[in-house]
């Protein structure tokens, strides 16, 4: 029997861009990157004043791309910073939005996906999901201490595309996921390595909220005695200094872009700040990947380099020369997010999968 045709927009909104894509089925047609310079999106005072901005984009984009909306079975987004949850599809419902407007755990560009794909399905009479949200936790009790017994360390990472490209690497290996122990490294807007110890990720540097490498806009883990002097020197704002850690942080901090590619430019006209800012990106990602390793006790099977910044050939190696050591290194430049969410809202349409429903106030599972 030939399968009904369901035709998904997916939208995946990240820190530096927003991605789209249509699929029918699991067949994508259409796949395009919307680039947002910093200047646009540092005018915006919070992730939420984006919504009119990315959601008129991506209006204009399929309809300049020649698709008719009104063609769509569905609308998935990328999830954002809600309560922690277990991975899987679900339907965007009241808990969900007020949680990702309010954003309950922080601001993030991925808190729009669910409430773009909400607003632009309920137009439509569509079902709306998410999938594989930042908020994925999988972590081990002993990850969670984090040495001040006020604060308990949490799992904020690319979780859609490590677990797909975790999945796509294991395929090509002729083996499971749930048959690896992986570190996976995701660098785009802000970078997490994740130590995947049988399908689950035991452990991973909240990539948002001032843990493991600096990034292209974030600052990562920074001395903490100064931090907390700055704070109080009566200088900043709160806001400020957030965004000084998020968003102002990493390479706009140091260099005034969060584009890699130009920082490249910047180094081949003889910038050696740049060049210094750019090498020391790379080692606290070779840094945090050893530190993944003694998580999984050197039992590594690959290490898999993926994200924006892997295409940065010169990037990717001078972090190879450091870890190339411990497993084969992989690289996978870009990401699968878009398929992956594409077929996350597709296993739900087709009944293979029970869409989940987030459960907001009530305490989320966690396994
Ligand atoms: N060919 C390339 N070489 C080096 N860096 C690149 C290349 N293409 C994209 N990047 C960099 O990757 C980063 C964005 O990664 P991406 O995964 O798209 O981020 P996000 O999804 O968080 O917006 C930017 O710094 C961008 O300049
Ligand atoms: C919030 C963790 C995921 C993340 O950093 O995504 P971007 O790189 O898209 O900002």
């Amino acid at each position: 029997m030939q399968e009904q045709g369901h035709r998904i927009l997916v939208i995946n909104p990240g820190s530096t861009s927003t991605k789209i894509g249509v699929f029918d089925n699991d067949i994508s047609i259409l796949e395009k990157t919307l680039r947002h310079d910093t200047d646009v999106i540092n005018t915006f005072e919070n992730i939420i004043d984006q919504y009119e901005f990315r959601k008129n984009a991506i209006l204009e984009t399929l309809d300049q791309e020649g698709f008719n909306i009104s063609k769509l079975s569905a609308v998935c987004g990328r999830g954002g910073l809600l309560r922690p949850i277990e991975g899987g599809t679900y339907n965007v419902n009241d808990a969900m939005l007020s949680d990702l407007r309010e954003g309950f755990a922080g601001q993030h560009a991925s808190n729009l996906g669910g409430i773009l794909a909400y607003e632009i399905a309920t137009a439509l009479n569509i079902p709306s999901y998410i999938v594989d949200p930042v908020v994925v936790d999988e972590m081990e009790p002993i990850a969670r201490v984090s040495g001040l017994s006020l604060v308990e360390r949490v799992s904020i990472f690319h979780a859609l595309n490590q677990k797909a490209v975790a999945r796509r690497v294991a395929k090509q290996l002729g083996k499971k996921y749930e048959e690896l122990n992986l570190i996976i490294t995701h660098m785009g807007g802000g970078i997490t390595v994740g130590a995947h110890k049988q399908g689950r990720v035991i452990d991973v540097n909240n990539g948002l909220h001032g843990e493991g490498p600096f990034s292209p806009e974030r600052a990562g883990t920074v001395p903490v005695g100064e931090l907390v002097s700055l704070c109080y020197s009566g200088q900043f704002y709160r806001e400020e200094i957030m965004k000084k850690l998020v968003g102002q942080g990493g390479l706009v901090g140091y260099l005034g872009t969060n584009d890699a590619v130009k920082v490249e430019k910047m180094i081949e006209n003889g910038d050696e700040n740049a060049k210094l800012v750019y090498s020391a990106m790379a080692y606290q990602v070779a840094k945090e990947i050893g530190s993944a390793s003694a998580v999984l006790n050197g039992k590594v099977d690959a290490i898999i380099i993926t994200g924006g910044l892997a295409y940065g050939k010169g990037f990717v190696k001078e972090i190879s020369d450091r870890i190339s050591w411990i497993a084969d290194v992989i690289v996978q430049p870009g990401e699968d997010e878009l398929q992956a969410l594409a077929e996350g809202a597709l296993r739900v349409l087709r009944g293979e999968e029970t869409e989940k429903t987030y459960p907001g106030k009530v305490a989320a599972t966690v396994q």
